[in-house]
C-alpha cells in the first residue's frame, strides 16, 4: 500500500478483528463507557457505563440489557430529532452536547485553519457514516452522490475506509470494481495483496461459528448472521424485542466453546464475535498512518469520521496523540472521544465536499 495509491481511490482495510476495546480490556466491550468531560447531572445520557466482557463482566448487566442499549432506545428517542426524550430537557441536552462536540460543518473554518501547512489524511467508517443505517445490511449501499464525493475527496487527500465489514463487501457496496478509479492493494507484479491480516489464523474458526449461528438462529424471525471474514455479526434489528434474549442465548451457546479464542462485542443492533487479538480500529488507524508515511503530526492532520462504538478506539488514538480529530456521526447526544460531530451521512457528504472546495481554492 503506498501513499500515492490512496489518491483518486480510497484505501480499504479489513479492520474486523476489533479487539481490546478501550473499555473492555482484554475481554472486549459491550456498551462503551464515556470519557472526556462529564455531562451535567440532568444531561447525563442513558448509556450503561459498566465494563462488560464476554463471559465475565457482561453477566453483571446481562446480555439482554446490553442489547437493549446497543442503539438509541426507540421508545425514548424522538424519531425526527433523535433527541433523548428521557432527559428532562432534550433540547438543552442537545445544545449542550453540540457545545462539547461542535458541528464539523459549522467549525469548518477552524478545522481548515488547523490544517494550514499540513496534509489532511482522511479515514472514514462505512456503515452509518458513508451509508445510512438500514434494516438489511446488504442494502447499505452508498448513494451515487456519496460515492462521487468520496472519489473526489480521495483525489485531493489520502483517504481510507476503515470498516468492520470485510474489504470485499465494502468494495461491493461502495466502490464498484468496474470503476476505473477503484484500486486494490497490489504488489509490484500487479497481484492483489493483503497488507496486514492479524487475524488470518482465525478464518476457519470464524467460518465454523458462522455456520453454527446460521443454524441456531434460523427459527428466530428477523435474525440474520453475516460473515465478515474476520468477524461474525448477528443482527437483531429486525427481531421482535421479546426474542432478543433468544438471539443472545444462541450467541452465548455458540461462543462459549471458543471462549479462549473469541470474544463478543456489540454495535448498532448487532452482536459481533471476533478473535481475541490486540486489534481494533484505533490500531488499524495507527497501522495505516505508519504504513502510508502519515504518522508525523507536524506535517499531517488525520481526520477520522465514524458513528459507532468501534470508531471510538480510533477517536481515542487521535486524542491521545494530540494529533488530528475524530468526528462523531450522530444526531443523538452521546459521549465520545471525538472532537466534532456531524448529524448523519448527508452532513458527512457536505463535509467531504467542503474539504474539496477548500483544497481547490487553496491551490489557486
Ligand atoms: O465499521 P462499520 O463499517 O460501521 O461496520 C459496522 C457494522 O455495520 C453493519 O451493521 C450496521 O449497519 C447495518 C446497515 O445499515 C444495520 O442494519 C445494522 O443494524 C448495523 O449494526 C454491518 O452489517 C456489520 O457487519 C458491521 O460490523
Amino acid at each position: 500500500m503506498d501513499l500515492k495509491s490512496s489518491h483518486g481511490a480510497p484505501v480499504l482495510t479489513d479492520s474486523a478483528p476489533l479487539s481490546k476495546s478501550r473499555l473492555g480490556g482484554h475481554h472486549g466491550l459491550l456498551p462503551y463507557s464515556p470519557s472526556g468531560a462529564p455531562f451535567s447531572k440532568n444531561l447525563r445520557l442513558s448509556i450503561p457505563k459498566k465494563k462488560l466482557g464476554f463471559l465475565d463482566d457482561f453477566r453483571s448487566i446481562g446480555l439482554l440489557d446490553a442489547m437493549k442499549s446497543s442503539s438509541p432506545p426507540h421508545k425514548t428517542f424522538n424519531k425526527d430529532s433523535n433527541i433523548d426524550l428521557s432527559s428532562p430537557d432534550p433540547e438543552a441536552a442537545s445544545l449542550t452536547w453540540l457545545l462539547k462536540f461542535p458541528s464539523a460543518l459549522a467549525s469548518f473554518e477552524q478545522i481548515a485553519n488547523f490544517a494550514k501547512g499540513k496534509r489532511i489524511a482522511l479515514f472514514l467508517d462505512y456503515d452509518g457514516t458513508l451509508s445510512p443505517i438500514v434494516e438489511n445490511p446488504d442494502n447499505a449501499v452508498m448513494s451515487d452522490d456519496m460515492r462521487s464525493a468520496v472519489k473526489n475527496v480521495a483525489k485531493y487527500f489520502p483517504t481510507a475506509i476503515i470498516s468492520g465489514r470485510s474489504r470485499d463487501k465494502v468494495y461491493e457496496q461502495s466502490i464498484s470494481d468496474d470503476d476505473p478509479h477503484c484500486i486494490k492493494s497490489t504488489d509490484t507484479q500487479g497481484n492483489e495483496v493483503n497488507l496486514f491480516q492479524p487475524a488470518r489464523e482465525f478464518l476457519p474458526v470464524i467460518d465454523e461459528v458462522f455456520s453454527s449461528l446460521v443454524k441456531s438462529t434460523e427459527d428466530i424471525k428477523g435474525a440474520t448472521v453475516e460473515n465478515n471474514k474476520f468477524c461474525v455479526s448477528v443482527h437483531f434489528r429486525n427481531v421482535d424485542e421479546d426474542k432478543w434474549e433468544a438471539v443472545g442465548e444462541c450467541v452465548e451457546d455458540v461462543i462459549k466453546k471458543y471462549e479462549d479464542r473469541l470474544r463478543l462485542t456489540q454495535g448498532r443492533k448487532v452482536l459481533e464475535i471476533r478473535p481475541k487479538i490486540d486489534w481494533d480500529k484505533g490500531k488499524a488507524l495507527v497501522f495505516l498512518l505508519e504504513s502510508l508515511g502519515l504518522s508525523n503530526c507536524d506535517d499531517v492532520l488525520p481526520i477520522y469520521v465514524g458513528d459507532d462504538r468501534t470508531d471510538e478506539d480510533a477517536f481515542k488514538v487521535l486524542r491521545d496523540r494530540n494529533c488530528g480529530y475524530g468526528i462523531l456521526v450522530s444526531k443523538a447526544p452521546k459521549e465520545s472521544d471525538a472532537y466534532y460531530s456531524l448529524r448523519d451521512p448527508s452532513e458527512v457528504m457536505e463535509f467531504l465536499k467542503s474539504l474539496v472546495t477548500w483544497k481547490q481554492s487553496s491551490v489557486l
